[in-house]
């Protein structure tokens, strides 16, 4: 058996298009892999642990899953999950979450399952917010699985304003229990993931109410189905929504309460309490109960950039082995890759997946960090965090949006059947604008962040400024792009800045005419939205350079700084009339920053298909694949797209017979009918 990971492997059989591609690359992607996830070792584990994988048949999908109904892709999801639950001991270590992640995508995909939201919404959120003697009581349990869970804060009515979210869990003293009560249809829990069906324990975000005082959102462990028979408990009434978008191996459901009474000791009490009195005891930080959120944002943009380098592993692979037109030699067509515009759709693209890898790793740790702190009551990390990874959610789930659907286009017609599985990645990644705080309210949290600092920039006081933001309060000095990197990081500061402070003064300037602060700050929000996107873009880009400078082996330097190169242009020339406007840029340099554009994209070209293998996903992973099943085909890593898309229309139901109802009962009779 061959490790398929190694570019200079080539393989009999391949498309010899794909190998030509890899025999020019100018590096070698196991050492990619390393920077990319961080060291040898997690490189090297993920790439055993999908060889095992491969060899395991009941871990494939078995039937291609866009041809299967709703109800059939749950089973399989579930299926799928299960059996993988059974393996996992033997793959993976067990406590290691990078593993478990990166084993779940590789089976499941971007279908979801049952347990998707108990790993990564429900546990953590236990483990944040419930004291010791609550992770003895629940912790093990939902470790071992053998109780279900999921996380439900957003109702039908309420989802980015979480203050007025209306379910209540009010403390009664006679009891000494919360009574949890949905009083109107619009406080129905709607959307939690795994609610619908499958969970029988949620993390329940509830208005806390004692004594008639609002003291607003808490976290509340509840029991909601009964855990033999699987049947809501009385006084709960639980369902799922519908089909979605994507995302439809999970059930997301709905969730109401009829006075439901639930111990004291439901709710989690690590930061907060309600003693017996029903005295409450404040948590050390305002906004401690959405640290929960804060985990998941500074995850986003490592998880984002995998899903775009998906998307962007089956359109550059396919793009190589798709011949269509010419350019000089007129007696063989071109690999569309070859054309600049295909090259000016993908590659800026696969910049950004590295770029927002990278920064997603940074975001992590920095969370690891807050919590450690928070551990031991210090919660000062909290405001910048969440200031950072609002901002930095909201712009890679939209640019990884337009990055996959541009993937799509470069894939021409058959990027559009779902046999490219790209729809599938578009339709799970897009729902990342939305998830976890709606992108707009989330910029415009960054936005408060960035308003207090100019303010204290204004007020002479830059000492006081963070390190993410001292560049506020810098001087504008002009500078020359051909000097390298920190010329573009300046030339970047000046944008954001002028923009944050633009946005600043006008806000002062509404509200010295009179207007009212909330009214201002909706009539400036566009600009203080901007001010907060240029903010974080400035952001990726400085942690893309730390890390391209850490870099140690030459050649795989060489080929990230070409990366960064494009990054730097493509995103200063995105921005660019922001600094043209205030004459900080030339259109001198304007010129220059479009030459530098293509010349990447020359530079980048021969080592595009060993960027994106350098990822290393499995063709499992990107259902290419494998052991003579039938799935989506467009990625293959051995190239043979035409024979399977064949075979892959051959196993649509409606191919199964040749005549369907829908002509025997309505076109047949149509047809007889007009000819008499
Ligand atoms: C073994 C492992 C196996 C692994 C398996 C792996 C499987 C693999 C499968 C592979 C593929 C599948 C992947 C797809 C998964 C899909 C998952 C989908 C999940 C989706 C989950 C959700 O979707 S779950 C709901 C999220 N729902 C929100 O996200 C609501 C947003 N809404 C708010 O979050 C608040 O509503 C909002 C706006 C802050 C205002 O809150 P508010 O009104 O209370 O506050 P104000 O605005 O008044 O602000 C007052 C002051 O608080 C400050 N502040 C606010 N928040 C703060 C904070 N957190 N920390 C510090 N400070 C904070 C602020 O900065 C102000 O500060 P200042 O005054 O100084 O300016
Ligand atoms: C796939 C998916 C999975 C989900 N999983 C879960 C889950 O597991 N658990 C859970 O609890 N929830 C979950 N959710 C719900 C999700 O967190 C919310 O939908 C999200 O927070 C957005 O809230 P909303 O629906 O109220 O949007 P709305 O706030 O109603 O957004 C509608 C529009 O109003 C705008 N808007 C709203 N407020 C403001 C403002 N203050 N200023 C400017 N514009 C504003 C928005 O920008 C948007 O354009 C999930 C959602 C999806 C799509």
């Amino acid at each position: 058996m061959t490790m398929v990971f190694l570019n200079k492997e080539i393989r009999d059989g391949d498309n010899p298009d794909l190998t030509e591609e890899r025999k020019t690359a100018t590096f070698d992607t196991n050492k990619m892999a390393e920077v990319i996830y961080g060291s040898e070792k997690l490189a090297r584990r993920r790439r055993e642990i999908s060889q095992a994988v491969s060899l395991i048949p009941e871990l494939a999908d078995s039937k291609p899953l866009p041809f299967l109904s709703r109800n059939e892709k749950i089973l399989e999801s579930t299926r799928k999950v299960t059996a993988l639950n059974e393996h996992l001991p033997r793959l993976i270590n067990m406590n290691d979450e990078d593993e478990a992640w990166h084993i779940h995508s590789e089976v499941i995909g971007f279908e979801g399952n049952p347990l998707a939201l108990h790993h990564s919404l429900f546990i953590p959120p236990l483990v944040i917010q419930g004291s010791d003697e609550q992770h003895e009581k629940w912790l093990g349990r939902a470790k071992r699985r053998e109780i279900i869970g999921c996380y439900a804060q957003t109702e039908l009515g309420h989802g980015s304003n979480i203050r007025k979210l209306e379910t209540t869990a009010t403390y009664s003293l006679s009891t000494q229990e919360f009574i949890l009560h949905t009083p109107t249809i619009n406080a129905l829990k709607w959307w939690p993931g795994a609610l619908g069906k499958s969970s029988n324990h949620a993390v329940v975000v509830a208005s806390l109410i004692i004594k008639e005082q609002n003291y607003g959102p808490h976290l509340f462990m509840v029991q909601i189905r009964d855990e033999q028979s699987h049947e809501p408990l009385p006084g709960i009434a639980v369902g799922d929504i519908g089909p979605k978008m994507a995302f439809n191996g999970a059930d997301n459901g709905f969730l109401g309460f009829n006075n439901f009474r639930i111990p004291r000791g439901n709710l989690l009490n690590r930061h907060c309490n309600v003693e017996v009195d029903g005295t409450y005891v404040r948590p050390p930080h305002d906004k401690m109960n959405y640290a929960g959120m804060i985990r998941v944002r500074s995850r986003m943009a490592a998880e984002q950039g995998t899903f775009m380098a998906q998307a962007l592993t089956i359109a550059v692979r396919y793009s190589a082995v798709r011949r269509q037109g010419f350019l000089e030699n007129k007696s063989q067509e071109v690999k569309v890759l070859d054309y600049q515009t295909q090259q000016h759709r993908l590659f800026p693209a696969i910049a950004r997946s590295y770029a927002f890898i990278f920064c997603g790793f940074e975001t992590i740790q920095k969370y690891e960090t807050l919590q450690n702190e928070m551990n031991s009551g210090n919660v000062s990390l909290m405001a910048d965090l969440h200031a950072l990874t609002s901002g930095i959610k909201s712009v890679v789930t939209y640019q990884t949006g337009e990055g996959i659907e541009q993937a799509r286009m470069a894939c021409g017609g058959h990027g559009y059947s779902m046999a490219s599985y790209i729809s599938e990645i578009y339709g799970c990644a897009i729902g990342g604008c939305t998830y976890e705080g709606e992108n707009m309210v989330m910029l415009l949290q960054l936005a408060r962040y960035l308003v207090k600092s100019v303010e204290l920039a204004m007020r002479g006081k830059p000492g006081d400024l963070g390190p993410m933001v001292a560049y506020l309060a810098y001087p504008d000095i002009k500078v020359d792009l051909v000097t390298g990197p920190e010329a573009y990081v300046k030339m970047f500061q000046h944008i954001s800045k002028r923009q944050s402070i633009k946005a600043t003064e006008k806000f002062h300037r509404k509200m010295e005419s009179g207007v009212s602060r909330d009214e201002a700050w909706n009539q400036c929000a566009v600009e203080l939205t901007r001010a907060s996107r240029l903010h974080t873009r400035l952001y990726i880009i400085e942690t893309f350079i730390r890390r391209v400078d850490s870099i140690e082996d030459l050649s795989i330097k060489m080929v990230l700084t070409d990366l960064m190169n494009l990054h730097l242009n493509y995103e200063l020339l995105d921005v660019a009339s922001y600094a043209l406007e205030d004459g900080f840029m030339s259109s001198t340099q304007m010129g220059f920053i479009k030459n530098q554009l293509y010349s990447s994209l020359e530079k980048i070209r021969p080592n595009a298909v060993s960027l994106v293998d350098s990822f290393q996903f499995s063709d499992l992973q990107l259902r290419s694949n494998l052991l003579n099943f039938l799935f989506q085909v467009l990625g293959r890593r051995d190239g043979h797209v035409y024979q399977n898309l064949f075979e892959w229309a051959k196993s649509s139901p409606l191919n199964q017979t040749e005549v369907l109802p829908s002509v025997t009962q309505y076109l047949k009779p149509m047809m007889e009918k007009a000819k008499l």
